[in-house]
């Protein structure tokens, strides 16, 4: 049986270092306020959305919400960061992705100001994540890197000299995560492996560590997971449960698989918490820095 890599009371405990020190700030005359852009009606990304509000309401971090209809245009958004950028009470935002269509994301997140960029992923905090091997340059990280690498440490677990098989190269966790893990502060030896990989089975069944972000239910089977590794389930997808006949929240992550495994991170109640903690963490930092 594994031990379980336990996302939402990690989040917890942040969440209560994060209070002392969002009253630390509002000694000072500031508080922090967390804003989001959301664009058009997608249930999955309001109910993400909400979540995050939930999160700033328990540990005193101030809401403000942009809600806007799925026609909105390139310029009618760009109108919305230029205001968040120039807001005094937003510290720090977040542009809920994915975005319509019709929208340039790419050109929408160059857009937000770096020094209130709450996701981490503007060019030029991804820029200074890649200059930045040492680990020690104060910049914001992509939230759910930042959180698989918090949960595996805050277990006690050292990823020093381990090999990570990242699975899924996306912009907001793959390709990130890659960079973080080669940081000299963490130090384990990342494989990055995606639908391009020849042997994909073969790549993951070689590491101490699977991290899976690919979206796509028990995509990880049990022949792909080398006996006691360490698996961290990070892809959603939303399943019919056979028994019920109702929508649920699965992973990528077979229980199969997760069975060889020594530890996993649940789904839901892992990875999940751990992202909306780490965003939390950039925005109280965000605040600090503008504080000081
Ligand atoms: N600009 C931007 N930043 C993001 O960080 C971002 C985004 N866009 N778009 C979508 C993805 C997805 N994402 C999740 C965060 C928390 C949970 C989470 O807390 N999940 C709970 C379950 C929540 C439920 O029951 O629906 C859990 O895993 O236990 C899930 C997914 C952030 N994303």
């Amino acid at each position: 049986m594994p031990q379980i890599l336990d996302g939402k009371a990690t989040a917890a405990q942040i969440k209560s270092e994060l209070a002392e020190r969002i009253a630390a700030l509002k000694e000072k005359g500031i508080t922090p306020g967390l804003g989001t852009v959301l664009v058009g009606d997608d249930p999955a990304s309001h109910s993400y959305v909400a979540g995050k509000h939930r999160d700033c309401a328990e540990v005193g971090i101030a809401s403000i919400k942009v809600e806007l209809p799925e026609s909105t245009t390139q310029e009618e958004l760009e109108a919305e960061i230029e205001k968040l950028n120039n807001d005094p009470a937003c510290t720090g935002y977040i542009v809920q992705l994915p975005l319509p269509k019709h929208i340039d994301t790419n050109r929408i997140l160059e857009l937000i100001d770096p020094d209130k960029d709450a996701d981490g992923l503007h060019p030029t905090n991804l820029g200074r994540l890649v200059l930045n091997a040492g680990g020690d340059i104060d910049s914001p990280l992509p939230c759910t890197p930042n959180g698989v690498i918090e949960l595996i440490t805050r277990h006690g677990l050292d990823l020093n000299g381990k090999t990570v098989a990242v699975f899924g190269r996306g912009v907001t966790v793959g390709r990130p995560l890659g960079l973080l893990l080669t940081r000299k502060n963490v130090n384990a030896t990342p494989t990055l492996v995606h639908t391009g990989t020849a042997d994909v089975a073969g790549a993951l069944r070689a590491a101490d560590v699977i991290v899976a972000a690919v979206g796509q239910p028990h995509i990880v089977t049990a022949d792909m997971v080398k006996d006691g590794a360490i698996l961290l389930d990070v892809g959603v997808s939303r399943i019919e449960d056979p028994e019920t006949g109702k929508k649920k929240l699965t992973g990528d992550i077979s229980p199969e698989a997760a069975e060889k495994a020594s530890w996993v991170s649940p789904n839901p109640g892992g990875v999940g918490p751990m992202t909306r903690a780490m965003l939390l963490v950039n925005v109280v930092q965000a605040a600090e820095r503008a504080a000081a």
